[in-house]
């Protein structure tokens, strides 16, 4: 488990492993957080004294649990960028879509893109529903929508090989456990390395629209 900014710090390093820039990256990305959140309410205030624990490690654990295969990503309602920007800098061989619909936030996600200098990643300004149907390699949302509605939204970009990592905080089993067999079937609960209490749900496949 993952208690304290030093250890989220290391969790962080051995995630990049090879990629040398991509700690000086989460580092200025940190700093850029720090100085727009006293503009708009991108995280809650009091999560930024655990920045490392709270957002960029608990949404780099993700890559954990993704293929290495995987070349492209779509992360649902990425707000101040998590984990959608976070990953798309510790992971550069991976092609992230970051979906958000609120102006500012997609201003927010644009600049942060333009000064961190990221190639491998791209902001979808507009909601979810609007979006050209195109299956994905893996998708990513944390505190997007409840699984029910998740899924019914986005099950149009899953193929039967398409990941899905959905942070889930501590409703994770009980809204699993509300979805159908089919859906359980497909998905497991994995524990947060940031948070005793949190879960991350796993899945590999299609969801059909219902
Ligand atoms: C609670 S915030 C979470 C932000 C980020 N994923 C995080 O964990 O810090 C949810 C975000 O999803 C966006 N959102 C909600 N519904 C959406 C939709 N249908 N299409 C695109 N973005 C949406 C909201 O604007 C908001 O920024």
């Amino acid at each position: 488990m993952i208690d304290s900014e030093e250890q989220a710090r290391e969790f962080c390093k051995r995630i990049c492993g090879m990629e040398k820039t991509a700690m000086g990256k989460l580092e200025q990305f940190v700093s850029l957080l720090r100085v727009a959140n006293l503009e708009q309410n991108l995280v809650a205030t009091s999560s930024l004294d655990d920045v490392w624990q709270r957002h960029i490690a608990d949404s780099l654990q993700l890559l954990d649990l993704v293929p290495r295969e995987t070349t492209n990503c779509l992360d649902l309602g990425s707000g101040a960028g998590f984990p959608g920007l976070a990953l798309a800098i510790a992971q550069p061989n991976i092609s992230i879509k970051l979906v958000e619909s609120r102006k500012r936030r997609v201003s927010w996600l644009n600049d942060a893109i333009e000064h961190l200098g990221l190639t491998n990643c791209r902001v979808e300004g507009s909601r979810l529903e609007t979006l050209r149907t195109m299956p994905v390699e893996a998708i990513t949302a944390r505190a997007f929508a409840p699984l029910d509605r998740l899924l019914r939204v986005a099950g149009r970009f899953s193929a039967h090989s398409t990941v899905w990592l959905l942070p889930k905080g501590r409703s994770g089993v009980q809204e699993l456990a509300e979805q159908p067999l089919a859906v359980r079937s497909m998905f497991h609960v994995e524990q947060s390395k940031t948070d005793p209490a949190a879960t991350i749900l796993v899945g590999k496949g299609k969801i059909g629209q219902k």
